[in-house]
């Protein structure tokens, strides 16, 4: 009865040449070939997105730790991930992120849709730092667990046209205890322009923590 769920972070018809470009890029080094002409992990790894960061099954977690069963199981049912909750495909966040552990450097490629946008013909700031806390903060949880983003910081250094495809690099600075520190630029596809630069810090959380 259960089908099974969309990967987003995958293909699809609304996603342009840069974007192809990049993705095949990263995702030609998530195999490596061997000697014997077989196949072994590469250094990079697409991780993969859903649109329900928590699965149905904890809502029983929910119901016991949270305010009442009824708006907890209405809350479950319609919850979403923000970045991949709307249907058009290319209208808004076009994103996939890949990992390198040896690196400890994780990168994001998005292609901004037209619902993104902020000045006119510019992308958001806050949809800016929705990416950038996207992709910094599944960086620190490949790194440290389960995380929250305790502090981001942004300086916006040139503006993002609507519709073009940027490259997101986040990479670890520092671990401090429960902290975990990443610094993350955004520029264009090319690397030619600079168009944001952050630090983020994310503080490592216990699981009960989330569903309390
Ligand atoms: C295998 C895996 C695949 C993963 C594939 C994932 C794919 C999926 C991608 C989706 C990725 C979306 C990523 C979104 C991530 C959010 O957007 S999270 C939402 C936004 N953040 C929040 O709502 C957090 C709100 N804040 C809090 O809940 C709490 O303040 C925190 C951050 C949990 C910290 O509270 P706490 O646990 O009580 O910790 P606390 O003792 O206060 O502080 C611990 C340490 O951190 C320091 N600290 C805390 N806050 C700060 C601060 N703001 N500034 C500086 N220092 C601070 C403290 O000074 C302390 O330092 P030390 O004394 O240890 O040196």
């Amino acid at each position: 009865f259960f089908s099974k769920p969309r990967d987003f972070s995958l293909p699809n018809s609304s996603w342009g040449p840069e974007m192809m470009r990049l993705y095949e890029h990263y995702n030609s080094q998530c195999e490596a070939e061997t000697e014997g002409g077989g196949k072994q992990k590469g250094p990079w790894r697409r991780i993969p997105s859903y649109n329900r960061s928590l699965k149905r099954k904890t809502s029983f977690f929910c119901v016991c730790f949270s305010g009442g069963v009824y708006l907890s199981k209405l809350i479950q049912s319609k919850a979403r991930l923000f970045t991949r909750s709307i249907k058009e495909a290319g209208a808004a966040f076009e994103y996939v992120l890949f990992d390198n552990s040896d690196a400890q450097k994780c990168v994001g490629i998005l292609q901004a849709g037209h619902l993104l946008e902020g000045p006119p013909g510019f992308v958001h700031g806050g949809a800016i730092a929705t990416m950038i806390d996207t992709v910094t903060g599944a960086h620190a949880a490949v790194l440290s667990g389960p995380v929250m983003t305790a502090n981001l910081n942004i300086n916006y250094r040139s503006p993002i046209p609507l519709g073009s495809t940027v490259l997101l690099e986040s990479s670890l600075d520092k671990t401090e205890g429960r902290k975990t520190f990443v610094s993350c630029q955004v520029t264009s596809s090319d690397g030619a322009t600079l168009h944001t630069e952050a630090t983020a810090l994310f503080v490592s959380i216990s699981v009960r923590k989330i569903l309390d």
